[in-house]
């Protein structure tokens, strides 16, 4: 049979080793994090983490502000470190501004987001403060203003617009085309008609406009074309309303390397370059430079993100790659089988052995979707050997389940070698928590 050509060890993720050959991650080493936590296991770099949020706000300086995602991440201990780094937050739903609140961020720092948001969720907003809510279409707009009307409150918004512009990326996770299910179209001149109606109304103090083109972006101009449609908006909502447009929020969605030939953009780079776009785009159309919100929730997460895995069952077939299935799988990363997305590994316990074969890393539930990485080229594996999948910090927790009755993993936060639970492990307890008998069913004698 021919054997595949295989890649040579990668370069990337930079390996560091300990004194007994193993991964380190945040200067720890990885085998002594499962020897105390277990496996699967998330595991977030908090050093990392802060230094991207540190290159955020010092590429957008004073010209205005990054709000964290937190649709990416979201737990107490995520959000604190966003708070202490000075971040704003975008929460998109009434969860996930729970848990800021929770953790003790100040709403007044909360974006609101959401396609279809609640009267609860609208009411939490209102009585909470958030400093923003980001309406999305005309039926949230008449119940928000009701509502922040009765509740004798004036809502600070910016309202979300459909731009039009096609990012390229997987197209699950684009959201800017014009007939994204998101926000105001702009073709049909349905954002001007919710300006007017905001401005109507004396319940809701009217910030700017928002758009998000999608997410996984590994180019600038994107943003750039962005900000030049919004501030073409902007111009036109000035010619007939007469009012400035203060804010202007370009969403998230810079990309991340989840293989070693992804490049891109940098975060200095990438806000530079928008930073000048809405600037030049404002001066064209004769407009003050508006304060500029950006939402990025991956970049700053994801690549700070590492989750290891205990290797049990090979399955060797002649002819076929041999299967290497992990103690996880889809339930705490199923962005393989949602966007076919591609993740890197290698082996915690010997990193820098040299591949050997070709396998196909699969999980352990009970779907043949169950892939973590359908092709890496790993050294000889043996049941026992520990998996380390690189850049697992995003949408892989948030978008997790209890899929086949296994408990979610838990999450540890290391720094300087010192690791921290910020997420325990879930019990098979815990899968029964909100299971209920009803008595119509309890057993006769
Ligand atoms: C409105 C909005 N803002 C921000 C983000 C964060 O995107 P990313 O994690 O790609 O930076 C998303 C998700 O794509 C989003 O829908
Ligand atoms: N969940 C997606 C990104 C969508 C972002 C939300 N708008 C991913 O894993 O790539």
């Amino acid at each position: 049979m021919p054997q595949p050509e295989l890649q040579p060890r990668t370069a990337w993720p930079p390996l560091v080793t300990s004194p007994r050959g193993h991964l380190v991650i945040g200067g720890a080493d990885a085998l002594d994090l499962v020897e105390r936590f277990g496996t699967p296991l998330y595991v977030l770099d908090e050093v990392a983490i802060r230094q991207r949020c540190r290159a955020y706000r010092d590429a957008m300086g004073d010209a205005g502000v990054i709000a964290y995602a937190a649709k990416a991440l979201c737990t107490t201990a995520i959000l604190r470190i966003m708070d202490q780094e000075g971040l704003w937050m975008d929460a998109v739903s009434g969860g996930e501004l729970h848990t800021a609140l929770a953790a003790g961020f100040p709403a007044g720092r909360v974006l609101l987001h959401g396609n279809n948001k609640s009267d609860e969720e609208l009411r939490l907003a209102i009585e909470t403060g958030v400093g923003r809510v980001v309406i999305d279409n005309f039926y949230e707009l008449e119940r928000l203003a009701a509502m922040a009307r009765a509740a004798g409150r004036k809502v600070p918004v910016l309202l979300r617009v459909a731009p039009g512009v096609e990012a390229h990326t997987h197209e699950f996770i684009r959201t800017g085309q014009q007939e994204s299910k998101f926000g105001f179209d702009l073709a049909t001149g349905q954002a001007l008609a919710a300006l007017e109606r905001v401005l109507d109304e004396p319940a809701l103090d009217w910030y700017g406009f928002h758009c998000h083109i999608g997410s996984q972006i590994l180019a600038v101009e994107p943003w750039e074309q962005a900000a030049r449609i919004m501030m073409d908006l902007a111009a036109e909502a000035h010619r007939r309303t007469g009012r400035v447009m203060r804010e202007l929020d370009l969403g998230g969605g810079l990309g991340i390397r989840y293989l070693p030939q992804d490049e891109p953009p940098s975060i200095a780079e990438t806000v530079g370059r928008i930073r000048a776009a809405v600037a030049a785009a404002a001066e064209e159309r004769g407009l003050p430079v508006p304060r500029l919100i950006l939402e990025p929730g991956r970049s700053i997460v994801g690549e700070a993100g590492v989750t290891l895995y205990t290797v049990g069952a090979v399955k060797r077939v002649p002819g076929l790659a041999p299967y290497v299935a992990v103690d996880g799988g889809m339930a705490d990363n199923p962005r393989y089988a949602l966007y076919r997305a591609l993740y890197t590994a290698v082996l915690a316990n010997r990193p820098l052995d040299e591949p050997a074969e070709r396998v196909c890393l699969v999980g352990r539930y009970c779907e043949s979707g169950d892939i973590l990485i359908p092709q890496i080229d790993l050294p000889r594996v043996e049941p026992g050997d520990v998996v380390a999948v690189f850049s697992t910090g995003a949408y892989n927790y948030s978008m997790s389940s209890q899929y086949n009755r296994f408990p979610r993993p838990a999450m540890v936060l290391v720094r300087d070698g010192e690791a921290e639970v910020i997420v325990e492990r879930e019990t098979y307890d815990d899968l029964l928590r909100h299971d209920r008998i009803p008595p119509s069913l309890a057993r006769e004698g």
